[in-house]
């Protein structure tokens, strides 16, 4: 199918709110099963007063195929649903199933949001508003002139993408696997003009840290069943932000390091709760409110400690 860009910059084009319909919203991708994205919708709709479902619709039970992730982008347009999260491995493969993409995910590479509007399937990136908005509440006016981000990957796009746009002034992207840091680099650079962006190997950026006003962990390094922090701690120094996009722990190996060495710190839950409340306003055309979410996000994650605490008592 040949994708269409949306003109100009990518403004979140609500559709017009319709008090009387039920939203039914899906999260297309592989291990979603514990994501706390459709609780945080569902809470923020019935805060709202708005009729809205949001479904699960996981690749692994549906026998793991990625490659059907465009063919189940347009089914769930002929079954009526008004818009689509998108997560690994999914992010890339479903532009296939689109009509038109939003400037920001084009050039980003990467779609999370899908809405269903005027019988038009159009993907959009709202990791990047998420990490963004997450960053200036959590880190206020943090410096950006000079950021090293490790891992390259989906998040890593969205995240290096934010930075930019923000007007970081020089980014060093680097990734275990160095052709996707380079790959990314190549792809940004051309639109940040102001911006120096380069890719770097994972063992030359000891010396680059040492310097940085901050460091973003975009790989999956620190969350469950992904021990290890992605960096040595070693390196981590008091003038030194670090953001980690990770939410599954919130208190990564990574966070708790950088706040013993008296680094400014952000963790992943604001970019998670960022990227949901501007999904739901592009699906229900309706502002949701970024703090009930977090404070939403926080009871979850509070609820499901505590169930994991029954589960190890029983
Ligand atoms: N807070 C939020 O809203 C979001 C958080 N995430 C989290 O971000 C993490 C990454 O997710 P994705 O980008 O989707 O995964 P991905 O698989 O697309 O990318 C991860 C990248 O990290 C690289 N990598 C792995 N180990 C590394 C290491 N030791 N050093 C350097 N690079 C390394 C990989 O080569 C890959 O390029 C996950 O933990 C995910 O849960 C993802 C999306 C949104
Ligand atoms: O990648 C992520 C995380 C997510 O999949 C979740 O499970 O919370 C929700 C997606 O919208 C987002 O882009």
């Amino acid at each position: 199918m040949m994708l269409q860009a949306l003109a100009g910059p990518q403004p979140l084009q609500p559709r017009t709110p319709d008090v009387h319909h039920r939203f039914v919203v899906g999260l297309l991708g592989s291990g979603i099963a514990g994501s706390l994205t459709p609780g945080l919708h569902e809470a923020e709709a019935d805060r709202l007063g708005v009729a809205y479902t949001y479904r699960i619709i996981d690749l692994d039970a549906l026998g793991g195929q990625p490659g059907r992730s465009a063919e189940l982008v347009r089914s769930a347009a002929e079954l009526g649903y008004d818009g689509l999260n998108v997560t690994h491995p999914s992010k890339q493969l479903v532009q296939d199933g689109l009509d038109e993409l939003s400037p920001d995910a084009r050039i980003l590479g990467a779609v999370n949001t899908i809405t269903f509007h005027g019988g038009r399937a159009v993907g959009h990136n709202t990791d990047h508003t998420g990490f963004i908005g997450g960053f200036r509440a959590g880190l206020h006016s943090a410096p950006i002139n000079s950021v090293v981000q490790v891992g390259a990957g989906g998040a890593g796009a969205a995240v290096a993408y934010a930075l930019l746009n923000a007007g970081a002034g020089h980014l060093v992207i680097a990734d275990i696997e160095a052709d996707r840091a380079e790959s990314l680099a190549a792809r940004l650079a051309p639109h940040f003009p102001n911006s120096e962006v380069v890719a770097a190997r994972t063992d030359a950026i000891a010396g680059t840290i040492r310097t940085a006003d901050g460091l973003v962990n975009t790989t999956p390094i620190g969350m469950t069943g992904h021990p290890g922090t992605p960096v040595d701690p070693h390196l981590l120094h008091p003038g030194l932000w670090v953001a980690d996009v990770i939410y599954r722990p919130l208190e990564t190996a990574l966070v708790t390091a950088a706040r013993e060495k008296g680094c400014a710190v952000l963790d992943g839950g604001r970019m998670v709760v960022g990227q949901a409340a501007a999904a739901f306003e592009l699906f229900t055309g309706i502002p949701a409110d970024p703090d009930h979410m977090l404070a939403a996000f926080h009871r979850a994650v509070s609820a499901s400690h505590s169930d994991q605490k029954d589960g190890s008592r029983r």
